[in-house]
């Protein structure tokens, strides 16, 4: 049967949509501001001949003019795609790659694009993953309770489905209750041929019924939902029965079908559990059951309950099932719905309801529209891209990834690269070949090794711009903060070419007896491993001292800066470093354990995440290795006095927000005498207010995203957990409102140590700042963290600052300026922020066999010797 629906004829026919779901198909025309111009809906399954007549007879009879661009909801992005797409080789290969975890779906999904790409080859052909609005899933719910190799060798995770039906309905909810859509906290579900529960959270998606496959969750038409996986593999065990009929079982024999034994069409459960068929009643209440227990589940994802939103054809069509659904949901405050039929989106329940009940008409086809417009208008904004970022509300961003290994713009989610890992004999190769190269390395002269670092100073001085543009492009930092990254790590790497002898020199010793001297020997194969935020400064602080003393060095960079890393080991290959000593290896952070174990391996150092400290610094020590840490800090800001107070507003910003506060060094707490307090906060705020978010290679740009969606998740997370426990933002508090990773910049005051933000570090532009009476004060709650990094003491009083900051339980303490790094100052901390110091000259002792030669004359007596 083929019917056309709800038809608004608009100027521009533009794009033509296809929107295969699993018993239909919506084919669409449809003009820009959700016009639609002719539109079938085939309720056939996708695949089937008969669709296959009416494709052609649509295509022939209703497409009269030419259509700018085809949309296609695609149901599985699987873990490469993650926004709407442009469709080349790449993004079919990614589809096909997937095809088998929605067998209903994809299969006729490519088959159309197949047909439609040669019908219509001079279009852009767009998909549209479903998955999408809910790449940013918290950690907690996308995670499986499978085992680590599983998920990470198959990405098993929970992906979720009906999205573009999710961002519609999410749009439309916003509209009827007058809210902006990322404020409210619903559940929804979405009730058609597939079914699925989301839990909406700041209009985010933060739970879903549905999870590797749209198999999950509540039972469906003809799917299964949810049952037990014991059953499966008791069917499967002694052939009872086959993979094949297992299969055929799951999604074409169960759900509403299977249990009724009668339709998979609620309409006709209906009439017949009307008219007494036991089955047909017992596959209606065991669904509305499922459907209750999913939602009531659903909610304890949020904090409260703005409202309850049904759609897909069975939410929007069947009042039956409303009905009882809601008589089911009492506990949550759901009353039976007050109205039965509906023309257009709205209430059901009454007006007074503690909690709305809406329903709303499925337009996943128009959502679809909107998408291929937006995926056009990014296309032609920016030449050709192969992904685009979705209208707003912008769901959150992804741990999704086709490699764990890949660069991801976080001002656009466009992913530029990705790197398949290093396979485990490559990794022994590259371990082996760093080995082999240390015994000539080690005995070329302290000269050449400095040469080398020179050359490489130089080489970094003339491709400065370019390197900046790679990192902000990588990891999202304002362009001038890539630069002045660039520039200290020139000096940085200049700085050991220059002084390396000297600081390399032998270390005589006062010895009675004869001459005792120290010598400064390399080590041998030291792994290097960095961490995002500074891929170029953090990994040549390790690697230029290294290189001068003749450690050859092993890289592990952050899984998101594989281009910077790449980009470095050219840098130090064109300045000449002999093959085996300067090695990039693209691995997952599990392979760092094994190159550690290696024998050959005499040391790690680590700049990263407390855990990662803890388990390298673990594995070396286990090994009996030398390990240096530069782990998390929270750092204090302190300000004494109101001397200067526009100066220590501007040292703030600037500490809070160099690199968009992802800094171990940031001022992450700020510690402000009473009496300053308050004008400190105001002024604090106002210059954060200002900032302008954009495009982080835009030079107008003064608010960067975070690295992430899911780091900028993560922020607001901690400032809301905080507003709810009763701190105030006196800027600020939530996601910037520009699509990406962005977050307000915020000031936070009242927070208490019940708060996140109290012990946590906040990674992104979130000030906290804390009101204390005296400098006694200042220092016992700067001490009151597990830290111990840098800090900053502000006062013009310079004995008082001084004895503030020897006080202070940290590796490093600037007064009068932010805590900053410099090629001749040592940097490092105590506590949980690690050991051990990089830069200067205690960095490059780091992994120096600090060797004592003691020559005695030929006719020295022979003492008893002690040790
Ligand atoms: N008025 C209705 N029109 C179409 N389908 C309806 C209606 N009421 C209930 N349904 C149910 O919704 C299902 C179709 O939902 P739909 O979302 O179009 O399917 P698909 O999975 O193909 O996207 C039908 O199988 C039927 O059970
Ligand atoms: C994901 C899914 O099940 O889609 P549909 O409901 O359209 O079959
Ligand atoms: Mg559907």
């Amino acid at each position: 049967m083929t019917t056309t629906r709800s038809p608004t004829t608009g100027p521009d026919p533009v794009v033509l949509v296809c929107d295969p779901g699993s018993s239909s198909l919506r084919l669409v025309l449809a003009g820009p501001e959700d016009k639609v111009v002719a539109s079938r809906h085939i309720e056939q399954p996708p695949g089937s001949p008969a669709v296959a007549v009416a494709v052609d007879e649509f295509l022939n009879k209703v497409v009269a003019r030419p259509v700018r661009a085809v949309g296609y909801r695609l149901v599985h992005g699987g873990p490469a795609l993650t926004r709407p797409a442009l469709v080349d080789d790449e993004v079919l290969r990614a589809v096909r790659a997937v095809a088998g975890l929605a067998p209903l779906h994809l299969p006729p999904t490519l088959d159309l694009l197949d047909d439609l790409r040669r019908r219509l080859p001079d279009v852009p052909h767009v998909v549209c993953p479903d998955t999408a609005f809910h790449r940013g899933l918290p950690v907690v719910a996308a995670t499986l309770a499978l085992p680590a190799p599983w998920r990470e060798k198959y990405h098993l995770r929970r992906y979720g489905f009906h999205g573009l039906s999710y961002a519609w309905a999410l749009r439309r909810t916003g509209d009827l209750l007058g809210r902006r859509p990322d404020g409210l906290h619903l559940v929804m579900a979405h009730l058609g041929g597939g079914a699925s529960v989301t839990a909406v959270r700041d209009g985010r998606s933060v739970d879903t019924s549905m999870s590797m496959t749209p198999l999950d969750g509540v039972p469906m038409c003809t799917r299964s939902g949810a049952i037990d996986p014991g059953v499966l593999l008791w069917l499967l065990e002694d052939d009872r029965l086959t993979l094949r009929e297992v299969t055929d079982g799951l999604y074409h024999r169960s759900g509403l079908l299977g249990l009724s034994g009668l339709s998979d069409d609620t309409r006709d459960l209906v009439v017949a559990a009307d008219s007494g068929d036991e089955a047909a009643c017992l596959a209606l209440d065991h669904y509305t059951h499922r459907l209750c227990r999913e939602i009531a589940a659903a909610s304890a994802s949020l904090d409260r309950l703005d409202a309850l939103v049904l759609t897909g054809e069975i939410g929007w069509d069947q009042p039956e099932i409303r009905t009882v659904v809601c008589a089911g949901l009492g506990i949550l405050g759901v009353q039976p719905p007050v109205r039965d039929r509906l023309d257009a989106d709205g209430p059901v329940s009454a007006p007074d309801a503690p909690i709305p009940v809406l329903v709303i008409e499925p337009r996943e086809d128009l959502e679809l529209a909107r998408e291929t417009f937006a995926a056009l208008d990014a296309r032609e904004d920016r030449g050709a891209p192969r992904t685009s970022r979705r209208e707003q509300p912008v769901p959150t961003a992804t741990a999704v990834r086709h490699s764990p290994i890949a660069s991801i713009n976080p001002y656009n989610n466009e992913i530029m690269r990705e790197f398949p890992p290093m396979p485990e004999q490559a990794v022994d190769h590259a371990v082996r070949e760093a080995h082999q190269a240390f015994p000539s390395w080690r005995d070329t002269s302290v000269d050449e090794r400095a040469a080398l670092v020179g050359r490489a100073a130089q080489l970094m001085r003339e491709r400065a711009e370019q390197l900046a543009r790679l990192v902000t492009r990588e990891m999202g930092k304002l362009i001038r903060h890539s630069r002045v990254e660039i520039d200290l790590s020139a000096r940085i790497l200049q700085y050991y070419a220059d002084k390396a002898p000297v600081l390399l020199a032998d270390d005589p010793l006062d010895f009675k007896d004869g001459s005792a001297t120290i010598i400064n020997d390399p080590l041998g194969v030291i792994l290097g491993v960095q961490p995002w935020n500074f891929p170029v400064y953090q990994t040549v602080r390790f690697a230029a001292p290294n290189l001068v003393l003749g450690n050859t060095v092993l890289l592990k960079p952050a899984s998101n800066t594989p281009q910077s890393a790449l980009a470095l080991e050219q840098l130090f290959a064109d300045a000449g470093a002999p093959r085996g000593v300067y090695t990039t290896l693209l691995v997952p952070g599990r392979e760092v354990y094994r190159v550690i174990e290696s024998e050959v391996v005499r040391g790690a150092s680590l700049t990263g995440s407390d855990r990662a400290g803890v388990s390298v610094g673990e594995t070396a020590g286990r090994n009996v290795k030398k390990s240096v840490l530069e782990l998390g800090g929270s750092d204090p800001f302190i300000v004494l006095d109101d001397d200067n107070l526009d100066r220590s507003v501007e040292a703030a910003l600037v500490g809070r927000l160099h690199n968009m506060g992802q800094s171990c060094v940031s001022a992450k707490r700020m510690i402000v005498i009473s009496e300053v307090f308050d004008r400190f906060v105001t002024a604090l705020a106002e210059r954060m207010r200002g900032l302008v978010p954009g495009d982080p290679v835009d030079e107008a740009t003064t608010l960067a995203p975070v690295c992430s969606e899911q780091a900028a998740q993560t922020l607001v997370d901690q400032v809301r957990d905080a507003l709810d426990k009763g701190a105030t933002a006196v800027v600020g508090g939530g996601h910037a409102d520009h699509p990406g990773a962005f977050v307000q910049p915020t000031v936070l005051v009242g927070v208490t140590p019940t708060m996140r933000a109290f012990r946590e570090e906040l990674f992104g532009p979130i000030a906290v700042v804390y009101r204390v009476q005296d400098d006694d004060e200042a220092v016992s709650l700067a001490n009151d963290s597990p830290y111990g990094l840098g800090g900053a003491v502000f006062s013009s009083d310079i004995p008082r600052a001084r004895a503030v900051a020897s006080r202070i339980e940290s590796g490093m303490v600037w007064i009068n300026h932010p805590t900053s790094s410099e090629p001749e100052l040592p940097f490092g901390g105590i506590k949980r922020s690690g050991y051990g110091r990089e830069l200067s000259h205690l960095g490059i002792k780091e992994f120096a066999n600090r060797k004592l030669i003691v020559t005695m004359g030929t006719d020295a007596p022979i003492t008893d010797a002690l040790g």
